[in-house]
């Protein structure tokens, strides 16, 4: 629509650049500084929990998952200061401050000179470090996620009524942003970059289009909804005409356009209720799927762990939104926001299904662990023969000199009696650990063997093994071993390392990051083009609630323990998701869209109100396209 001779053109103080307004080029950007800081401080918080602060690995993952699930809790109060006081712009310049405050104390607390008085490397008082670290982290909870829905709705709001072509792209963008801010956090180390957030958003001050807040309105509305479930019990009688809506019973005294807002926050927050279980899901990918990783052979761990995500994102937002989307509209099927939503519920429950098909590989080459009533021995024959051992009472092994048996032998009882064939034969009773491992080395002839070091005074060796992953080895050194230059150092293989390839685990990643972009991109879409103008950022606030109540769900299921069978937990959760998606495709069948802005005027002009300046804005701005569409059109004829 936006085809002049310059690319850009100013109206009415709104500069754009392709049928983009230029403001929204600061706030992507700001997005992409916010999440490197915040995934980059992600990354390292459990190792700093756990290698700093010393904490066991269940106390750290706990607080780590906290943690995020505050941050996807705080949006609440960040929207609450936006819509009902400071306005969006201001709401994110003063809660970046807390958030960089947040990252300072955050930085302090890590440094351990502060409190160790004997110079030993370790600080001396942890109840500190914890302390300032704690502080740290709620303040940045506090910053991250009270900027986050007013980050999304302001971007928005550069938008009018009928770009509705342009806002989708600017909410896939922002998702890009995201996702590349985090990759880059992953591979670069964590600068702190809040402050470079703070001064690219400031930059842009004086091309933001900004809406001022409505009074209190968060107050407005509770007070309404209040007087409506009053109102309603005060008339529970049948004698009393029924209203359309439960929120009609407010008309008595609320303002009609308010009670129209509310109904459409509460339609899409009603909604929400299914949603947390995508996060359940999605969030494992950074605890289960990563603990399954460690029993897969691979050398890109971590890479894997932190990358896939984000790079899968920002390959496959582009290909869905100028291919896949257009594809289906093509072949005429209506592939609508909460259709999308469902599907991408969807695939995520296809990634939990290849999780356990993935498991189930693990399991097969799992090393077979003794139940708490059995226990496990394996012998190593260190003698110059080979041995004839028995274990009774009818166990027999013949091993090698310098080898041992091919695994460990389960007992299901613990005391047992070892003979060796040697002359004179040799018997031994052993008491053995209930549900333990254990190793039997049966030691080398005094005549043959002599007591031998690796390093010994100016004589040495080397050798080099590479590990297998999950492995556990023993090796045997004999006495030759510096004149055959650690040749003749055996190997024995406790246990087996790893073989199920971690690029396994690609298909979950990529049906995950797939039912993400159908999901997590339309969500916030959704969420903006459904919700009132003065209640934008509380929807988001919405929105990003279903994460931290995600979160907190994940946090329950780690308490509560797992299933025997990790695959069976993996396909469990399938199950629940795709229960809940077609719950969720059932409310959604009964969801009609709406266009808050139209509901708005129709209610206005119904009170014999004004249209508002931005409706004003846009019905002018409307007029303007059609008459150059007309315009061009004529010129076309023309030609
Ligand atoms: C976990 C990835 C690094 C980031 C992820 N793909 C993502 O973009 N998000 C996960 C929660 C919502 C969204 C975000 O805003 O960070």
């Amino acid at each position: 629509k936006v085809q002049h001779s310059s690319a850009i053109k100013k109206k009415k103080g709104r500069r754009y650049c392709c049928g983009y307004p230029i403001s929204i080029f600061f706030i992507v950007v700001n997005e992409f500084c916010e999440r490197f800081s915040y995934y980059g401080m992600r990354a390292v918080l459990v190792l700093y929990f756990r290698y700093f602060l010393l904490w066991d690995d269940d106390l750290a993952t706990s607080i780590y998952h906290a943690f995020v699930a505050l941050c996807y809790l705080t949006p609440i109060l960040g929207a609450i200061i936006a819509d009902s006081w400071l306005g969006k712009f201001k709401t994110i310049i003063y809660l970046s401050i807390v958030y960089a405050i947040g990252q300072v104390t955050m930085a302090i607390s890590t440094i351990h000179d502060i409190t160790d008085a004997n110079r030993d490397g370790t600080p001396d008082n942890f109840t500190f470090h914890i302390a300032l670290s704690m502080l740290g982290l709620i303040l940045i909870a506090l910053g991250t996620g009270g900027i986050k829905p007013c980050v999304a709705a302001f971007g928005g709001d550069q938008f009018q009524e009928h770009q509705s072509r342009q806002l989708n792209t600017f909410f896939s963008v922002f998702y890009l942003c995201i996702n590349a801010g985090s990759l880059l956090s992953t591979l670069i180390t964590p600068l702190k970059s809040v402050a470079s957030t703070l001064m690219v958003f400031i930059a842009g001050s004086g091309m933001y289009v900004k809406t001022d807040p409505e009074g209190n309105i968060m107050w407005s509305v509770c007070k309404c909804i209040g007087f409506a479930i009053k109102n309603r019990f005060r008339h529970r009688s049948s004698s009393y005409p029924k209203r359309e809506h439960w929120m009609d019973w407010a008309n008595e005294k609320y303002d009609k356009l308010l009670i129209a807002q509310i109904k459409m926050v509460l339609k899409v927050l009603f909604l929400y209720i299914p949603l947390p279980m995508f996060w359940t899901l999605f969030d494992q990918k950074g605890s289960r799927w990563t603990l399954q990783a460690t029993t897969m052979s691979g050398d890109f761990v971590s890479i894997l762990i932190s990358t896939v995500n984000p790079i899968l994102i920002l390959t496959l937002v582009p290909i869905m939104d100028r291919l896949i989307f257009p594809l289906i509209q093509k072949c005429g099927l209506n592939f609508s926001p909460l259709k999308r939503m469902t599907v991408g519920m969807l695939f995520a429950a296809m990634a939990f299904v290849s999780a356990a098909l993935v498991q189930i590989e693990i399991d097969k080459t799992l090393p077979n662990f003794p139940s708490s009533s059995e226990s496990q021995l394996k012998v190593v024959n260190t003698y110059s023969t080979t041995l004839n051992v028995t274990i009774s009472p009818n166990e027999h092994l013949l091993i090698e000199s310098f080898g041992s048996s091919a695994d460990y032998v389960t007992f299901d009882h613990q005391d047992i009696t070892v003979s060796l064939n040697t002359n004179p034969v040799i018997t031994k009773a052993f008491s053995l650990i209930k549900g333990g491992r254990q190793t039997l080395i049966i030691p080398s002839d005094p005549t043959v063997m002599r007591d031998f070091v690796l390093r010994h005074g100016e004589q040495w060796c080397e050798f080099s093994r590479k590990f297998g992953f999950g492995a556990s080895y023993t090796f045997l050194i004999p006495s030759t071993v510096f004149s055959d230059d650690c040749e003749s150092i055996t190997e024995v293989e406790d246990m087996k390392p790893n073989s199920v390839h971690m690029a396994l685990q690609i298909p979950q990643y990529f049906l995950i990051t797939t039912g993400e972009v159908m999901f997590s991109v339309t969500g916030l879409q959704f969420s903006y083009s459904q919700a009132p103008k003065n209640m934008k950022s509380v929807l988001q606030a919405g929105w990003l609630c279903t994460n931290a109540v995600g979160n907190i769900i994940v946090l329950i299921v780690a308490e509560l323990g797992k299933l025997p069978k990790q695959w069976a937990e993996y396909l469990l959760f399938a199950s629940l998701l795709v229960a809940v998606s077609i719950i969720f495709s059932i409310m959604a069948y009964f969801y009609t869209y709406i266009d808050p802005a139209e509901i708005e005027a129709q209610v206005r002009k119904e009170q014999g109100l004004e249209p508002e300046e931005m409706e004003k804005e846009t019905l002018e701005m409307e007029e303007k396209d059609e008459d150059q569409k007309n315009e061009q059109g004529v010129k076309q004829t023309k030609i």
